[in-house]
């Protein structure tokens, strides 16, 4: 088994495996089943899932009643010969097809190798009457860990790409039943597939389905193999300004789309922005995202909800209530973390940053080693500006100044 650390023995930057890793050992990545046994249906001539169209031209009988069977390597490795994992661009056009995938054998379904399939539930707990799609899916070694559950490594067996599983237990016992945390556990990752479930941005972690087994809830993402950027903070130390622009241009656009669809992250960190080894950055981890019918105005019943190095003023004392600007001011917080390469507030603890920001309103300070631009300096203002009216939307402070690059600037990875 790999921990966090040791995987990182390929080429990349990246803190986890690329898929072209995975692929070469597979059965170290997916211990639990044999990726060699030949399991899955393949009809001859059966196009791969990215390819797929609403094809319903009927087959000759012959070739319909000759199926073949491929292992799980093969058929991952089919996948990474003609869709190997190599930039947004692409990136996006497969998570496209895969959820065409997904939908296709919802309307056909098939159950057939038992152990290896699991039936998926509706993808909405809200409309039951939807008939279960099935992928097969194995699980691989864990790869994270969060409050609300565990993350797996995953690969979708039909169609061989490589997953992230956010996994929580159902409760067993009539104890667990009613333990309010274990209630909350579950409900928390009902709620973050509910709000993934119709986001599609690049600069958003995507969301590929849902899964409710009487021993497991689980939430499947696409596999973001470049690690956070927090982690590749405390790998690599802090980062040369080009790429904190880059990074800090994408979590921007990224969030105005959330803002667009009437949803507050509440909880931007480093911690929780994914990066592609293209350099693309994803934000995820929406266990405490709130939806709301207009994200200009307080909501009255806000709650202090978030990570408090994190928090804007207004979280902390949420009487008055908050609104969409309390992400700007986390953002800032992002970026003093790639300025500095320490978390925000370093050295203090949790308790007097709350005391501490809550009577002086101010934004984490910046280390006297660190000389940032006039342009940077005006940013890092503008995400601090005590009244949350004062802050850029997020559409607005991407175009600031500090954050524009030459037009053919490429990420290179880090030193
Ligand atoms: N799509 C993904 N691809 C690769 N790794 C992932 C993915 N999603 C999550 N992880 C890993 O799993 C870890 C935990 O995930 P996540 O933060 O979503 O869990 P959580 O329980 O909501 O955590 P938190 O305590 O921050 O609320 C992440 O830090 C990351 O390392």
């Amino acid at each position: 088994m790999h921990s966090e650390s040791d995987s990182n023995s390929g080429t990349t930057w990246a803190p986890r495996p690329p898929p072209a890793e995975i692929l070469e050992r597979l059965e170290e990545y997916f211990p639990e089943d044999d990726v060699d046994e030949p399991v899955m249906d393949a009809p001859s001539g059966d196009p791969s899932p990215a390819e797929t169209t609403a094809d319903d031209t009927p087959k000759p009988a012959a070739e319909e009643h000759a199926p073949r069977k491929k292992s799980i390597r093969v058929v991952a490795a089919e996948r990474h010969r003609t869709n190997p994992d190599s930039g947004a661009g692409l990136a996006a056009l497969r998570k496209r097809n895969t959820k065409l995938w997904v939908d296709r054998l919802e309307a056909a379904p098939t159950y057939s190798q038992a152990g290896l399939e699991r039936p998926l539930p509706s993808t909405s707990a809200a409309s039951p009457a939807i008939a279960r799609p099935v992928f097969r899916w194995v699980r691989g070694e864990l790869i994270g860990r969060g409050s609300y559950g565990k993350v797996y490594l995953g690969l979708n067996a039909n169609t061989g790409e490589m997953m992230a599983v956010k996994q929580v237990e159902m409760p067993q016992t009539s104890d667990d039943k009613n333990d309010p945390r274990t209630i909350t556990i579950v409900e928390t990752l009902k709620h973050e597939s509910e709000t993934l479930k119709d986001l599609d941005h690049p600069n958003i972690v995507q969301y590929l389905g849902f899964e409710e087994t009487p021993q497991f809830m689980s939430i499947f993402l696409e596999y973001v193999p470049g690690g956070s950027i927090a982690s590749c903070l405390r790998k690599h130390g802090r980062f040369d300004e080009d790429v904190t622009m880059s990074f800090t241009s994408q979590i921007l656009s990224g969030l105005e789309y959330l803002h667009s669809q009437g949803i507050l992250h509440r909880n931007l960190k480093g911690e929780n922005i994914l990066l592609e080894t293209s350099g693309t950055c994803r934000i995820s981890d929406f266990a405490i995202a709130q939806r709301t019918d207009d994200i200009d105005s307080a909501d009255a019943h806000a709650t202090m909800q978030g990570t408090v190095f994190w928090m804007a003023p207004e979280v902390i004392d949420a009487k008055k209530g908050y609104n969409a600007k309390i992400d700007i001011w986390s953002v800032g917080c992002v970026v003093s973390e790639m300025w500095t390469g320490q978390r925000p507030w370093s050295g203090m603890e949790a308790m007097a940053v709350l005391l501490h920001v809550y009577k002086t309103k101010q934004g984490p300070p910046i280390p006297d080693d660190i000389n940032l631009s006039p342009l940077a300096k005006d940013f890092r203002q503008k995400c601090f500006a005590i009244q949350p009216d004062e802050r850029p939307t997020a559409a607005k402070l991407r175009l600031h100044p500090y954050l524009e690059l030459p037009p053919d600037w490429e990420f290179t990875g880090f030193k």
